[in-house]
């Protein structure tokens, strides 16, 4: 809360102080400023991700560099350099190049200059953000969702239908699966691993609707293939414990081979290959260099992490059903789905809905802003109202999180949707991370000699909207900010150093930040940019009370302009309307995480307490590529459920176990936080942000909520796993 001892004053002087001030961020971000926020680690896949494609094209630093692409395209269209406005033939920096494709298309390249104390809240809604006043974070065009049949990467769109045509399942399918099948989808992975990687050609590297398709196209590729091979791991155990396991696995696949299917010996001979392959895991962490190489340049130009993302499953991925009614929630389809299932349709749709109806959302905070800048008693009066549209707005927010039960089975969620998600960094019992060739070259090496790269799989957890709503409010995950009750996490020691050791930040702090990570390189930096629309706070910041003066926290623990307003009114007239408006609004934000936490309870926690329907149950390796009677395929089966049992108990135990350990050690997190307690943590973090005396009642309806689910966590908490990156 803000001190009553810093507060009154603090409005007048800021609004006295407000002509002489200079703009608090420039126009366009500075890229020092933004390494500055975002300092890459070099192990950091942003890091790696830069040597991929430099190792791939020598020439470039961190972004690619065209003139080399525009060498190698035998029919380049007019080239880059020509187009470029400053005629520079340089690589481009790739986060410039929708800006420089905006510009290209005739949007304005510069904005009217800011008047001088003012901030720049217009950039809010700014192109060079690659937000639109109408659509938000979506792209305000339906995205491409189709690569023309003419351009060379045509051969993405046909694999990704012969995916479909196959049939290709999670893990290879459950028991119902026959041989037939699981040697269709098997080919569908050798044609992937034999296709030459095609580059980005020039109308990907210059449309940036046409690069974002690719990305989706190619990143639904690497999960089809990752994560439609059978999960060898069990027969892998067993076999290096020298069970039994894996000479009948041999045997099987001997069998199988002999069964002609309409192939050549030859062919049959390398499928027989492929089948022990895929079942000892050769290929299982590896992508095959047709995706890979087009994969690593198109995310580097999109600035985004070469991996699925909420970009490619939301944002990106959406028609019009009928495109004379434009923009409109009952107007808009998904294209691409892992299952074809109806519920994973609804569950994208149900994001992207949110996205368009946090366009309002954008819209009042991009007001309020400008009203906290002026900060004068009519300014604070609007801003009370704005907030209480904006109660409404979260409130629909809300609404539409909980229609996700309309149309969205969970059991489908859990059993054969969310698989399809997991990323290089948690796979359960393989060896983590994937395995990228950046080349040709590179794709003829041995596994073991590529280092394998984490990634997270999609989250809405990425969505720009939620932590934009975040950062407005200020609800700080990050801990350094000295809330009511609350000492600033990160603690400042006596010589007034920060503890900046990121060993330190709670799990909920690194979660969300790294999560902007796998947001469109804009939306990270119109995060930045909002994050930097600081308070100009003259006066000390909110001293708690078991705080001394040399223990408050400095630099980030700044006010945001709403909060600051909210805070010196509550200060100097504590009847005004503003800090409950906040307080309300925030309350609404508090209440769509409740209702989010219910939703991951039903969809995830209680999901993973159950068994899998039989269709995806999961299948024994021995299943693989064996071709058995039904007899003993039922037993078999049976083996199969009585094991995967067994697992699940000992799993349960062992957890139980781990729980009761970490509660009397009264550590947080020994083994990392688990999901029940990272979506708790977040919600936490928004009611420690409310002003008035409203918090202790919050935080106990909090306790209530959190109790739903607190005994009910899932073993595979994806949050757990995200904890090794
Ligand atoms: C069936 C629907 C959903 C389920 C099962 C679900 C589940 C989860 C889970 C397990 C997490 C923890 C982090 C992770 O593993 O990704 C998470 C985080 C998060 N999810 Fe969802 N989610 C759902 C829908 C949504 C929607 C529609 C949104 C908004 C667009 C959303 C926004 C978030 C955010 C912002 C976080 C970060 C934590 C926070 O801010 O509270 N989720 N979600």
């Amino acid at each position: 809360m803000a001190s009553p001892s810093s507060s009154p004053s603090s409005a007048g002087k800021q609004k006295a102080a407000s002509p002489a001030r200079q703009p608090i961020f420039p126009r366009w971000p500075e890229s020092n400023e933004e390494s500055e926020y975002w300092e890459v680690p070099p192990d950091h896949f942003l890091a790696q991700q830069d040597k991929a494609t430099s190792r791939l094209y020598p020439a470039s630093s961190s972004f690619l560099d065209y003139a080399y692409l525009d060498e190698q395209e035998a029919q380049a269209g007019p080239s880059r350099q020509a187009s470029a406005s400053d005629g520079s033939a340089s690589p481009l920096p790739l986060a410039e190049l929708a800006r420089f494709m905006e510009a290209s298309a005739g949007a304005p390249t510069a904005a009217p200059p800011i008047p001088v104390g003012m901030p720049d809240t217009t950039t809010l809604a700014g192109a060079d953000f690659d937000i639109d006043v109408r659509s938000g974070f979506l792209p305000p065009e339906a995205p491409l969702d189709r690569l023309p049949a003419e351009l060379p990467e045509a051969q993405w769109e046909h694999m990704l239908q012969q995916a479909r045509i196959v049939g290709l399942k999670i893990n290879g399918g459950g028991v119902a699966v026959d041989d037939a099948e699981r040697a269709r989808c098997r080919r569908w992975r050798r044609a992937m691993r034999e296709l030459s990687p095609v580059t980005p050609s020039h109308k990907l590297r210059t449309d940036i609707r046409y690069a974002r398709r690719g990305h989706v196209v190619l990143t639904f590729l690497a999960h089809f293939y990752i994560h439609s091979q059978p999960q060898a791991t069990l027969l892998a155990e067993k076999g290096a414990h020298g069970s039994k396991t894996s000479s009948t696995n041999r045997w099987l696949t001997s069998l199988w081979a002999g069964k002609r299917n309409g192939m050549s010996n030859e062919q049959m001979a390398q499928d027989a290959q492929d089948a022990r392959d895929e079942l000892e895991g050769k290929y299982a962490a590896r992508l095959p260099a047709s995706i890979s190489v087009p994969l690593l340049l198109l995310s580097s130009q999109l600035d985004l992490p070469p991996v699925l993302t909420y970009a490619d499953t939301v944002l990106w991925n959406w028609r019009f059903k009928d495109a004379s009614k434009g923009l409109v929630a009952s107007n808009l389809e998904i294209v691409e789905t892992f299952s074809g299932a109806p519920s994973e349709d609804h569950f994208f749709l149900t994001s992207l809905l949110i996205e368009l109806r946090g366009v309002s959302a954008l819209d009042i905070m991009r007001v309020c802003l400008d009203e906290c800048f002026l900060g004068d008693s009519v300014a604070k009066r609007r801003v009370a109202n704005y907030l209480d549209i904006l109660v409404e707005v979260i409130g629909d927010l809300e609404q539409i999180l909980r229609d996700v039960r309309t149309d969205c089975e969970p059991p489908t969620f859990y059993w054969a949707i969310r698989p399809w998600f997991r990323g290089g960094d948690s796979s359960p019992h393989r060896v983590k991370g994937w395995i990228y060739p950046a080349n040709e070259w590179e794709d003829s090496l041995p596994s073991e000699s590529l280092t394998p790269r984490l990634f997270t799989g999609p989250s809405a957890g990425q969505s720009s909207l939620i932590h934009a709503l975040d950062v407005f409010f200020d609800v700080d995950h990050a801990g350094t900010k000295a809330r009511v009750n609350r000492p600033p996490r990160r603690a400042v020691n006596r010589d007034g150093q920060v503890n900046a050791d990121a060993t330190d930040l709670p799990e909920d702090a690194t979660f969300m930040q790294r999560m902007q990570l796998y947001m469109p390189g804009q939306h990270r930096r119109f995060l930045t940019h909002l994050q930097s629309l600081r308070a100009d706070v003259a006066t000390a910041p909110p001293v708690p009370v078991e705080l001394s003066e040399g223990d408050i926290p400095t630099g980030p623990a700044e006010e945001t302009p709403l909060r600051h307003l909210a805070a010196t009114t509550l200060a100097s007239s504590p009847t005004h309307a503003l800090p409950k408006k906040y307080d309300a609004a925030l309350g609404a934000l508090r209440s769509l995480r409740d209702e989010h936490m219910r939703i991951a309870t039903l969809y995830i926690v209680s999901q993973a307490r159950s068994k899998p329907p039989p269709e995806y149950a999961a299948l024994n390796a021995e299943f693989v590529g064996g071709t058995l009677e039904p007899k003993q395929q039922q037993q078999l089966k049976r083996r199969a459920e009585d094991e995967a049992e067994e697992e699940q108990a000992k799993a349960k135990a062992k957890k139980e176990a781990e729980a009761m350990e970490v509660e009397e050690k009264g550590a947080k997190g020994t083994g990392g936080t688990n999901l029940v307690q990272f979506l708790k943590a977040c919600r936490i973090n928004t009611v420690e942000t409310l002003l008035g005396q409203v918090q202790a009642q919050a935080a106990a309806l909090d306790e209530k909520v959190g109790e739903e689910a607190a005994d009910a966590d899932s073993p595979g908490s994806p949050h757990k796993r995200r904890r090794s990156q």
